[in-house]
């Protein structure tokens, strides 16, 4: 039978209840590759869900809207705290000693390296390679991987502490980004190839969308995000801040971290980001994402 490829306003609300009530997103893609969906279609659109931040805006959208993030920012709208962020040039976690390459104030954005070693991004890389291709067993006859070819950017989670080598990550991450384990969203993988890219965005649910009432039910919003490369991109893929005129160049075992929410719940339009195409090669990240409370 040929497989899923679309999805209808049914499933669209079967995915946003299941993912508000805490379901994790393999076992919604568990469920939609059992009932025919394609499972790269599937992987691909609870990702979209999963995050209401990766609708991708046009980029004239995201043009149109710079003005305003800017007289938004001007105007003094966001608080600025201490960052959550340690001082220093080196920040110890339990296993790592992480040096701070390179700190912007308002917002708070830090570039670290050496935040996993080669062979954690490896690792990373071979466990999402090999998820994504269990439930991928298409059947060879349907030629659905033709449509695969097409899908320029898709993803994998990873449960919080799901096994010792992601708890050991998950903690290592967690006493970088000075916040509790339990408030991380786990650990999401993306791949993309040639020509894919992630529009500008925010990582928080903007309040006035009624699409982020679901995910604010569950830790509340986020407040801070690490964005760590797993391989050299060769050309392309940087992680880009349009607000601030800044392009961070994706570096093997590197990362980028940023926060936007305050204590009081604020939240900072100058984080808006994305990420550019690949031009050439590929681009693999693991991204953590913060909540204000315990995300389950
Ligand atoms: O691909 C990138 O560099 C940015 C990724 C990103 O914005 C995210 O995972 O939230
Ligand atoms: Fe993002």
């Amino acid at each position: 039978m040929e497989k899923i490829t679309s999805i209808s306003p049914e499933w669209q609300n079967w995915l946003l209840e299941n993912l508000g009530r805490g379901c994790t997103p393999q076992s919604l893609i568990d469920v939609m590759v059992e009932k025919n969906f394609d499972p790269m279609f599937a992987s691909a659109i609870v990702f979209h869900f999963s995050s209401s931040n990766n609708q991708a805006r046009p980029a004239v959208a995201a043009k149109a809207g710079a003005q305003s993030i800017k007289e938004k920012a001007a105007s003094g709208g966001y608080q600025y705290e201490t960052p959550r962020l340690l001082p220093g040039n080196v920040i110890h976690t339990n296993d790592r000693a992480i040096h701070v390459v390179q700190r912007v104030a308002k917002p708070v954005v830090a570039f670290f390296d050496n935040v996993l070693s080669h062979e954690e991004c490896d690792e990373l890389i071979r466990l999402s390679e090999a998820r994504l291709k269990r439930s991928t067993i298409v059947d060879p006859t349907t030629g659905k991987d033709a449509v695969i070819d097409d899908r320029t950017s898709f993803g994998t989670f990873f449960t919080v502490n799901e096994t010792e080598f992601i708890a050991k990550l998950d903690r290592r991450i967690a006493e970088l980004m000075n916040w509790p384990v339990e408030n991380g969203e786990g650990l999401q993988i993306l791949n993309y190839k040639v020509g894919g890219e992630y529009k500008p965005h925010f990582d928080y649910f903007p309040e006035t969308d009624p699409g982020s009432q679901v995910h604010l039910r569950n830790g509340g919003q986020r407040v801070s995000t690490l964005v760590m490369y797993l391989n050299d991109v060769e050309e392309g893929g940087a992680t880009t801040f349009p607000e601030l005129g800044m392009q961070v160049g994706p570096k093997k075992g590197a990362a980028v971290y940023f926060e936007y929410t305050n204590s009081s719940g604020q939240v900072d339009p100058l984080t808006l980001h994305g990420g550019a195409p690949v031009e050439k090669g590929e681009k693999w990240i693991a991204t953590k994402w913060m909540r204000q409370r315990k995300f389950s």
